[in-house]
């Protein structure tokens, strides 16, 4: 083997990044209750509104850090929990229907992972069945289920993406979402206006025509 310096090779190794599409989670991250993780929240949250100077024996705040712990745990991340992932009905595509199934505006909301703060927007998927199609709700409940995480828009295009191509045994899948997100526009850089559109496909949709048409339908 070649004698390769040192310093090169730690330079090397800092610029290979693993990739994932997982969302970065705890070892321990389901090894508590959803009671048990309210009740830590709640008492993190009291923290921080203490900490910013607010009453908490105030009538209308004292339900504050629960409402927002049962809210974080319940709805807005209660896809961090795999016991919430929809069952997805899948069924033979007895009619061999060939062309392309689009499900548009799908709502997506979702929050940003570096500000906590809503993305709202929304999904459009198409696919090509193959042997199998699937429940039309089941694609709006995969959309759902990825956006209630801390996201960011890349990854949760990339999940809803793979989820889809795996319930449906085919790579002929195609997701576009846009959102705004309220990081950029309601603080920060303030831009009311910006939209964030991402996009992933595979299979029949690498053909520029096909997607051109999708695209055209939504
Ligand atoms: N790539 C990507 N970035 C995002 C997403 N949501 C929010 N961001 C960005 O994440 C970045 C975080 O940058 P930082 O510089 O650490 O945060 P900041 O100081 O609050 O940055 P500003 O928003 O520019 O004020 C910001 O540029 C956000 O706009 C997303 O879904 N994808
Ligand atoms: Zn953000």
């Amino acid at each position: 083997m070649q004698n390769i310096p040192e310093q090169l090779l730690d330079d090397l190794g800092d610029a290979h990044v693993m990739t994932s599409i997982e969302t970065p989670l705890r070892p321990d991250a389901f090894d508590k209750t959803d009671g048990e993780k309210i009740a830590t929240i709640a008492r993190h949250f009291a923290a921080i509104m203490e900490a910013l100077g607010l009453d908490l024996t105030d009538d209308s705040l004292k339900g504050t850090p629960r409402r927002v712990a049962k809210m974080y745990v319940k709805e807005l991340f209660r896809g961090l929990n795999p016991a919430n992932k929809p069952d997805l009905s899948v069924f033979d595509n007895k009619y061999g229907y060939g062309r392309m199934l689009v499900e548009k505006d799908i709502d997506v909301s979702s929050a940003c992972e570096h500000h906590f703060l809503p993305m709202i927007g929304r999904a459009h998927v198409g696919y090509i069945a193959d042997k199998q199609v699937i429940g039309l709700s089941k694609i709006n409940r995969i959309v759902e289920y990825y956006a209630r995480r801390p996201q960011v828009q890349e990854r949760l295009t990339l999940q809803v993406f793979n989820e889809l191509k795996q319930a449906l045994g085919t790579e002929s899948v195609i997701v576009v979402i846009n959102a705004e997100h309220l990081c950029v526009s309601a603080r920060g850089v303030r831009d009311r206006g910006s939209r964030t559109t991402t996009l992933e496909y595979g299979g029949a949709f690498s053909d520029k025509e096909l997607r051109e048409e999708f695209l055209r339908m939504t």
